[in-house]
């Protein structure tokens, strides 16, 4: 066994971990704080014990806390914002409210707005469920470095003994993920800011260096996007902003990580690393679970620098395969030693997308937990892995042992692979896939639905008030009784039916105050899934989901739908419409199983889905609606992939829904993304009607997809019911003329963007009143110019 020098600083790190806390106590302090009831001082000391509870968990796994190995990730809102902060890079619209320096109340308004100024939109960040605040940027936008906030976090725990790295996104990706500013000149790019903002970078490295800080963490996972690929090409921007960056006088040390792919140009991996290190950056990372291993030939680049190799996946929940990684370390520890370099072991990204431990998990069920690793567990199989490499197999001979009978345990554990399941895949046709002809199922639909042109209808949820969330608690911890809740729950469904058909909607929902979450949910009620009670992960600002774990073959015991669904449909004589997540949605928004393509996984969904389709429809369920919000969530970063992504995605909806018969209107609901780039899946998912988040881009998508011939229904939102706010009867009046512009008069539904669900009744109420009053006025004017 070859006993290596390893990194100088540290041989494991993390990239980042779960800034949230394990009990969510900063989720806690930060709504206290917004609510008023703590104050700022009060709000910053809660954030300090977490983050020092933190550091203490990761030192006590094995990270060692004098050596550089403890990201320095804080951030009370989100990772971008904080950087936002650092830069002190405030919009123009919020000048008049912000003044130059973006402390954490100015930070609080950027994230959540104030009377006058809407906050900065929130974006998914790569291809995660996390959403991070967009910086706006224009040709005036003032960079000033303000490192007051990164100095004092360093100086509070280096006083505990935690060295800590700060942690920044690094300037390329900061100007990658933000946006132009309104009013900036047509064709602006924030990336022509580039040397300024690099200037104030340079400053902060500048002021952290003074202040003994020894290592910079800059986040550059942009880098492995198409745009941010181009500025790594060899002699290229990514060397012109690292060189100034490393040679800043007294600068900390600089530690440059990737992450969620392979950075720079996918056929040579690398080749970024080599860029870094020769510009002069003393620590660089590598996603080697998304990404590839860099290629030997631009190791020989390293020239001193430290490898940090990212082997422990920290987007999924599995336990590592150790044995497979330390093989591949070794590889790699071989090449990058012979070059000159050092290697690390670490994350693929942070792993804020993971929850904090599988011990706090009290009711999976019990093959499991041995299976998986959260953010604890990873930081473990890290520090195990480079000790593996530093002392030879034998010193984590147990660990070995553990890791190969967990796996074989979980290969051979009898739901992994489940005959059942497999035999009806292996059986299915392209037929399968196929319904009756679109204009065959219209006639159809239209003669059993009886519905007037221009239909009104929601898209799902009503309000989850306080008594519908008690309820359902109650259920759960048994102070309610199976026969109360269920009464509970028809009381409801009774209420919601009553108040649209009072409203005067023609296609009537359940409300679905049965689910807490439109995936957990189907979760509960599949085989294969099991829920999680406290595996928070953070979605944005103090806002966290609970993934469910996929973890076996996937199938429906019983029809779980249908008796709510049914019992709706039996109080109206409207037409009643059932509500489904889709196969795309329901893993995107799940932990799914690493051991087979995502694409085997979304059939098993799929063809359980399609039990309950047929299951409604036997229950006189006319028109079933099939939700894919995430269906653009998925779509790969690189263009390359996302053709494969777009197929297996689109065959996953039709396998679905194709069992449905003719006269059966299937509907699909998309939201929380721009669709304009995917209109081609959402016409090749054949759904009857499509009803998609339009409002605050004021029927955008409406353009989209009339220019691609969409000839189905179509119901682009009318009423953004991502505030309380009330749109005026006029205003949805205009949205609808605006619509007719593009789409026929007989394609056209009018709903509102999304579900009602974190909606209150009263604005609820007016709004949908101000919908069904337009969509009349709308239907009287085209009845009188025919
Ligand atoms: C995020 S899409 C939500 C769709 C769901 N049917 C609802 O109305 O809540
Ligand atoms: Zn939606």
């Amino acid at each position: 066994m070859t006993q290596q020098p390893l990194n100088p600083d540290f041989d494991a790190t993390v990239l980042g971990y779960p800034r949230i806390g394990a009990d969510r106590e900063l989720k806690k302090a930060l709504e206290a704080h917004w609510a008023g009831k703590i104050s700022l001082d009060e709000l910053h000391a809660a954030a300090g014990q977490v983050q020092l509870a933190d550091l203490t968990r990761l030192a006590g796994l094995g990270l060692d806390a004098a050596g550089g190995a403890l990201p320095g990730d804080v951030a009370y809102y989100d990772q971008v914002l904080e950087t936002t902060a650092a830069l002190s890079a405030v919009p123009s619209r919020f000048s008049g409210v912000i003044g130059e320096r973006i402390g954490t109340a100015e930070a609080f308004v950027l994230a959540r707005g104030d009377e006058a100024n809407a906050p900065l939109e929130l974006t998914k960040w790569f291809d995660t469920n996390y959403h991070y605040l967009v910086p706006e940027i224009g040709p005036g936008t003032a960079f000033v470095a303000d490192p007051e906030r990164l100095v004092a976090n360093h100086a509070a725990h280096a006083a505990a003994g935690f060295e800590l790295r700060p942690t920044l996104v690094g300037p390329l990706t900061y100007l990658l993920l933000a946006k132009a500013e309104d009013g900036a000149p047509e064709g602006f790019s924030p990336l022509e800011r580039l040397d300024d903002a690099v200037a104030a970078y340079a400053s902060l490295l500048a002021a952290l260096g003074a202040a003994g800080v020894k290592l910079v963490q800059l986040d550059e996972p942009g880098l492995v996007t198409e745009e941010g690929a181009k500025l790594a090409a060899d002699g290229s921007t990514v060397t012109r902003v690292y060189s100034a960056l490393a040679a800043v006088q007294s600068a900390p040390r600089l530690f440059v990580t990737s992450g969620y792919g392979t950075a720079g140009d996918p056929a040579r991996p690398g080749h970024v690393q080599g860029e870094l290190a020769r510009a002069g950056v003393a620590v660089v990372h590598a996603d080697l679970v998304r990404g590839a291993a860099p290629a030997a030939a631009h190791l020989g680049e390293l020239n001193g620098a430290t490898l940090v190799a990212g082997v422990v996946n920290s987007r999924n929940i599995w336990r590592n395969r150790l044995g497979e990684s330390l093989a591949a370390l070794r590889t790699l520890q071989a090449e990058v030693t012979e070059a000159g370099g050092a290697l690390a072991v670490g994350t693929a990204t942070s792993l804020q997308h993971v929850p904090h431990t599988v011990a706090a998990e009290t009711a999976l069920p019990e093959h499991l937990p041995a299976w998986l690793a959260f953010a604890d567990e990873k930081v473990a199989e890290v520090v195990t892995l480079a000790k593996g490499l530093r002392e030879g197999d034998a010193a984590i001979a147990a660990e070995l042992a553990a890791d190969a009978e967990a796996h074989a345990a979980r290969a051979a554990f009898a739901g992994t692979s489940v005959a059942a399941v497999r035999e009806r895949l292996a059986a299915l046709t392209p037929e399968d896939l196929e319904r009756a002809d679109a204009e065959e199922r219209r006639a159809a639909q239209a003669a059993a639905l009886g519905l007037p042109p221009l239909p009104t209808t929601t898209i799902g949820s009503f309000p989850q008030t306080a008594e519908v969330r008690k309820a359902r608690a109650g259920a759960r911890s048994g102070a309610l009784s199976e026969a109360e809740y269920e009464a509970f729950l028809k009381a409801e469904i009774e209420r919601v039916v009553r108040f649209q058909e009072e409203l005067g909607l023609d296609v009537l929902v359940h409300g679905e105050a049965e689910r807490n979450d439109m995936v957990q949910y189907f979760a509960e009620n599949f085989d294969g899934y099991a829920p999680t009670t406290r595996g928070w992960v953070q979605s944005y600002g103090s806002r966290s989901t609970r993934p469910a774990i996929l973890w076996g073959d996937v199938s429906r015991p019983r029809a779980f739908t249908v008796p709510w669904i049914s019992y709706a449909a039996s109080l109206t004589e409207k037409p009643l419409k059932g509500m489904l997540t889709g196969p795309v949605t329901i893993l995107a928004w799940s932990f799914v199983r690493d051991d087979q393509p995502l694409e085997v996984s979304a059939q098993q969904v799929a063809l359980a889905l399609r039990d309950e389709i047929e299951d409604l429809q036997a229950a006189g369920i006319g028109i079933i609606q099939v939700d894919e919000p995430a269906l653009r969530e998925l779509l790969p970063l690189r263009a390359e992939a996302q053709p494969d992504y777009l197929r297996w995605s689109v065959d996953s909806f039709r396998l679905a829904t194709a069992g449905a018969d003719t006269a059966t209107q299937i509907h699909t609901h998309l939201c929380y993304s721009e669709f304009g780039e995917v209109v081609g899946a959402i016409d090749a998912l054949d759904a009857d009607v499509t009803s998609i988040e339009a409002a605050r881009s004021r029927m955008e998508v409406t353009g989209d997809l009339a220019e691609f011939g969409f000839s189905r229904g179509i119901g682009p939102g009318v009423y953004d019911i991502h505030s309380p706010r009330v749109p005026s009867t006029e205003e949805i009046d205009e949205l609808l003329a605006e619509a007719l512009k593009r789409l026929t008069p007989e394609q056209l539904w009018v709903n509102p963007d999304c579900g009602l669900k974190t909606r209150a009744y009263p604005e609820t109420e007016a709004s949908l009143r101000h919908l069904v009053e337009a969509a009349a006025k709308a239907r009287a004017a085209i009845a009188a110019s025919v």
